[in-house]
């Protein structure tokens, strides 16, 4: 069976996106994930993203990470796919549900509320999420959300000193954290900016992670380190993130489509 894929990015976080709204596919394998996200023998990408048709919304969207593993929320394939949608749209995600309006160069999103709770995240055990009396060699102090997907945020001086390739691995696979977690590196540049690099889930070092700068803002936020509205800085480029309590998270930042192309399902099954 030959399958049409439509590669796309949100700030160079790409993606490989299958539509099964009108052709319907089987499901997908681990394998099969992991062989199209190769980078070397594969399509290459950090998510994989399928989209189904919904009962409750206008389309459903299932994300994978490049490991295989399916994953609750991805900021900025919600972009991504908003835009491919050209419409205002609600979709529903393993994570809730999700409203996006496209804008000229992305879309702006409501990502629906953070959870604080140290079982929502999830921990392993009862803490305060908010200073967390934890840390990992020069990394301490951070805070916890789960924003559709679980986060951990530490605040350093200076994101490029910190060796995430090395010690993000670590802080994934903690026994604290029991679904494992997205690690976040902020700086506060000023109370409107913040810089970030975040070390994925399941994918590692990506150039961007849009679920990543909600969690960093909103944890700034409660913190009083920043203002309710922020630009984030990432490797890839710039995100506005606004919240305020007991609201939604909005995100707004630019996505884009860079090819389309097929492939033959059982040669990567
Ligand atoms: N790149 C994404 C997040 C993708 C999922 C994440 N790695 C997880 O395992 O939860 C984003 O832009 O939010």
């Amino acid at each position: 069976m030959r399958v049409p894929f439509i590669k796309m990015h949100g700030l160079g976080n790409d993606f490989v996106v299958l539509d099964a709204r009108a052709q319907e596919l089987p499901d997908l394998g681990q394998a099969l994930v992991r062989n199209l996200a190769d980078r070397f023998t594969g399509i290459g990408c950090d998510q994989l993203i399928l989209l189904q048709p919904s009962e409750t919304a206008d389309f459903r969207m299932r994300i994978y990470n490049h490991d295989g593993g399916e994953v609750g929320a991805c900021g900025n394939a919600t972009r991504a796919v908003a835009l491919l949608h050209g419409s205002e749209a609600r979709i529903e995600t393993a994570g809730g549900a999700l409203l996006a309006s496209p804008t000229d160069d992305g879309a702006s999103v409501d990502m629906g509320p953070p959870h604080f709770d140290w079982d929502a995240i999830p921990l392993a055990y009862p803490m305060d999420t908010l200073s967390m009396p934890v840390g990992w060699e020069m990394l301490e102090n951070p805070g916890a959300v789960n924003v559709g997907n679980p986060h951990v945020v530490l605040f350093v001086d200076d994101t490029d000193a910190v060796p995430l390739d090395r010690i993000g691995p670590e802080i994934e696979n903690d026994p604290l954290f029991p679904e494992r977690v997205n690690v976040n590196v902020a700086t506060i540049v000023s109370p409107s900016h913040i810089r970030l690099r975040v070390w994925e889930r399941g994918a590692g070092l990506t150039r961007a992670c849009g679920t990543g700068a909600c969690a960093t803002a909103v944890i700034a936020m409660r913190r009083r380190l920043v203002d309710r509205e922020v630009t984030v800085t990432l490797p890839g480029g710039d995100l506005q993130i606004g919240w305020s309590e007991g609201e939604n998270i909005r995100m707004t930042g630019p996505a884009s489509e860079s090819f389309r192309g097929s492939f033959e399902w059982d040669d990567y099954a």
